[in-house]
């Protein structure tokens, strides 16, 4: 039988939520596919702050590098928010993490299945021009890790700086991640940039370019980041392959979330050239909605779909996953954000939602 290990860190708000879900899929999954997977806890974000003073120990992190994936819920919320960048729960635990591991390549899959436009907020006619997108985001570069930054002066003269940093060797291959996905889907990379103004979105076109070379069967277009929030909006269905930097990847992420109809609904694999990976939903911690068992737990699920599929090798018991929620939304078992404000009455918890997708997995052939 095969074994797999898995270090399980939910962090915060609705991470532990959505995590004990997705813990439940992978429970049927294998019930159904004779596989095993050991699961060990551990804390990180606002939670390992709390009960362990820092917001990736150093047990996470071994736990971490010993396992096959790793599967993450969110982290951070108001309670932390005041600490130093350096030791909140984001730039502590997930960019370390991100950083640690080298994961470069963040996928993020937004699609509106069929039948299920009446969930997106898009006007019905867009929302059924068959969209499918796949963000490929580059997650350990750019303005999120360059130096150097900080502040500086003093008065009304003290500022604050960022530095947005690429080199060739870090745009070659994220482009070459999003070309590999383009040749397995419907052919077209979408480069998103600012070259009209960054000097790193210049060389970002230009290695963007030299990739497109090598696979004359995909199609190449730029596009600059403001125009792409609009087509976004006006036509998704013109996009396949969206190929981003950090920042403007996590901004057009949550839109194409969006247009799916909730932040909840979009997964994320971030992986390194090994295939290690972390995966995790593209939303966070959510702490408006966090501790009422309202949270929609199909991201994390998904993510955890993703997994089987890229890290574990897989692909049959990730289609299972990847089935059953499908047949769950079909069915109408649904959490609130995802129905109209007059039908919320009728919502599913959590819970339910997990419980069904986990009885479509059971119930298949
Ligand atoms: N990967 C991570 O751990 C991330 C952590 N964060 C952190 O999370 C905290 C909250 O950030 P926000 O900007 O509010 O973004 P958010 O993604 O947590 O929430 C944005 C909106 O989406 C909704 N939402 C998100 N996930 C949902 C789900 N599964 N089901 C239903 N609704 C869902 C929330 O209720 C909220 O209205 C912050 O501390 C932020 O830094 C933000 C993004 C990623
Ligand atoms: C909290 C950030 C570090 C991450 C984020 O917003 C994302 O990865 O989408
Ligand atoms: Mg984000």
């Amino acid at each position: 039988m095969n074994q797999f290990n898995i270090a399980v860190l939910a962090g915060d708000g609705i991470g532990p939520e959505v995590m004990q879900e997705a813990n439940k899929v992978l429970d049927a999954i294998a019930q159904r596919f004779a596989v095993s997977f050991t699961r060990n806890a551990y804390a990180v974000g606002g939670y390992a702050i709390d009960t362990e003073g820092e917001a990736l120990p150093a047990n996470t992190l071994q736990g971490c590098e010993n396992a096959d994936a790793i599967l993450f819920g969110s982290i951070g919320g108001p309670k932390w928010d005041t600490l130093p960048l350096e030791q909140r729960p984001e730039r502590a635990a997930l960019l370390t993490l991100r950083s640690h591991f080298d994961l470069f390549s963040n996928l993020r899959p937004a699609r509106i299945y069929p039948g299920m436009e009446h969930l997106s907020p898009l006007r019905a006619d867009i929302a059924a021009s068959g969209v499918d997108v796949l963000v490929v985001r580059e997650l350990t570069s750019g303005i999120y890790f360059g130096q150097p930054k900080g502040r500086d002066g003093e008065g009304e003269e003290e500022y604050a700086f960022d530095t947005m940093r690429y080199s060739k060797r870090e745009i070659r291959r994220i482009a070459v991640a999003a070309f590999e996905a383009a040749q397995k889907r419907r052919g077209k990379v979408t480069s998103v940039d600012k070259a009209n103004v960054l000097v790193t979105s210049r060389l970002w076109r230009e290695i963007t370019e030299e990739v497109a070379q090598d696979y004359p069967s995909v199609e190449l277009e730029h596009i600059y980041i403001d125009n792409a929030t609009m087509q976004v909006m006006k036509n998704p269905a013109q996009f396949d392959v969206m190929l981003c930097s950090n920042l403007f990847g996590d901004i057009i992420s949550d839109e194409c979330a969006m247009m799916t109809g909730s932040m909840g609904l979009l997964p994320s694999a971030s992986m390194n050239e090994d295939g290690f990976g972390l995966y995790e939903p593209a939303g966070g911690s959510a702490p408006d909605i966090a501790g009422q068992g309202i949270a929609n737990p199909i991201a994390q699920i998904m993510s955890a779909a993703m997994m089987l599929r890229f890290s574990l090798n897989l692909p049959e018991a990730a289609d299972a996953i990847e089935q059953a929620v499908v047949s769950t939304l079909e069915k109408g078992v649904l959490t609130g954000e995802l129905l109209p404000a007059n039908e919320r009455s009728r919502a599913a918890t959590t819970a339910q939602v997990g419980d069904e997708i986990v009885r479509h997995i059971l119930n298949q052939e």
